[in-house]
């Protein structure tokens, strides 16, 4: 295993005009499991491929513990990769398939045999140990994938781009635990990519959110859901994802449309944009600092939760409350902000917090 830093490292295929991955400098820790979060076409394959070799950077260095890889091709890199759709030795059995990475590198027999039966446990493989992989389905397929990346124990990371896309939903939460067992016995650095929230925030010990080819933040399931650093994350993680309102920040105070919401602090004046969950807005009747008087214009029964739709003057705002609160299109209502989770954001990036204006502040 490696600490493998990513140093100014971007990546153009048109030359220059255009970035797949915007320069950037990061460092994956040795051990750690990293789900890489981001929407479709963001850039996430890309940067898996620079780190396995599949790619030359078009600028920066990669460093395996501080050793320069950039120019050294996958073979040399040590890494696993497990992609999207199954890569196997269809005519060969699936016992033989998960021995292939381990007698390639001669170890010994007793030793491939002891980690095969492993893994092969692990993720449920036994029944078919002795079949030919293309008998397969491609969900079982793909497990035997999952398998052999995930059987050498001394490799520098695993990576795996989107690895459970072919398999049954059903199985997809079983092999999700599977792999967080694999990755606490064996200590791997794990790099998963995905384009699914649920499937990120469950399975790593850290995620890192990609956005137009750069990563906008990284950080604990929690600390990304509680503490957006940036806009993009607080609309990606959470469903419904992170109200955004439109604002404008003078004399201490910040204002949607006319009306007094809380107070900016130290910021300078200008346009600002306030953050907050649904889950943190709170619905009430009695105003409270900071917070905007709201119109109610419909709520979802989600079962076990309502969302609740309201405007602030023109602008949509969702609160999450109890099943059944009770409230009606058309009804009057307050909205607090709790200040400690409602953020500023300017040029999308999380600039303060709103605070609740001063006794007799600015109405
Ligand atoms: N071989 C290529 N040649 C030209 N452009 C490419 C190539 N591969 C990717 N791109 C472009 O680079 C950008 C990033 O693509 P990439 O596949 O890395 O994103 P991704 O986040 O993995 O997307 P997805 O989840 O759809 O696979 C996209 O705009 C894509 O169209």
């Amino acid at each position: 295993m490696a600490d493998i830093r990513l140093e100014g490292v971007g990546h153009s295929y048109d030359g220059g005009r255009t970035w797949a991955v915007r320069p950037t400098t990061w460092t994956w820790r040795s051990g750690r499991a990293y789900a890489l979060l981001g929407p479709s076409g963001c850039g996430k394959t890309t940067l898996l491929n620079i780190i396995s070799g599949l790619l030359t950077p078009t600028e920066g260095r990669v460093l395996f513990d501080g050793r320069d890889v950039t120019g050294v091709p996958t073979a040399g890199r040590n890494i696993a990769q497990v992609f999207q759709f199954p890569v196997l030795y269809e005519e060969m059995s699936v016992y033989d398939n998960l021995a292939f990475p381990l007698r390639n590198r001669r170890h010994p027999k007793k030793d491939v045999d002891r980690r095969v039966r492993e893994v092969s446990r692990l993720l449920g493989l036994d029944p078919v140990l002795g079949r030919r992989s293309r008998r397969l389905d491609p969900g079982r397929q793909q497990i035997v994938c999952l398998g052999r990346g995930l059987v050498r124990p001394e490799v520098a990371a695993v990576l795996l781009d989107e690895p459970l896309t072919v398999v049954d939903p059903a199985l997809k939460w079983t092999l999700r635990s599977k792999l967080k067992e694999i990755h606490r016995d064996t200590g791997h650095t794990l790099i998963y990519v995905t384009h699914d929230q649920t499937e990120a925030l469950t399975f790593a010990d850290e995620v890192v959110v990609v956005n137009e080819g750069a990563i906008v933040q990284a950080g604990e399931p929690a600390e990304l859901f509680l503490s957006p650093a940036h806009e993009f994350v607080g609309h990606f993680i959470g469903s419904p994802g992170m109200n955004v309102l439109p604002a404008e920040l003078a004399g201490g105070v910040v204002r949607v449309g006319g009306t007094a919401v809380g107070a900016g602090g130290e910021l300078p004046e200008g346009p600002v944009r306030i953050g907050v969950r649904p889950e943190f807005v709170a619905v009430g009747g009695a105003p409270a600092s900071p917070g905007a008087p709201a119109r109610v214009t419909g709520v979802d029964r989600m079962g076990a939760y309502d969302l609740v739709h309201a405007v602030v003057g023109d602008h949509p705002v969702i609160a999450r409350t109890e099943a059944g609160a009770g409230y009606a299109p058309g009804e009057a209502a307050f909205l607090h902000f709790p200040a400690d989770r409602t953020f500023l954001f300017r040029d999308q990036v999380r600039c303060g917090s709103l605070a609740p204006l001063s006794e007799g502040g600015a109405g």
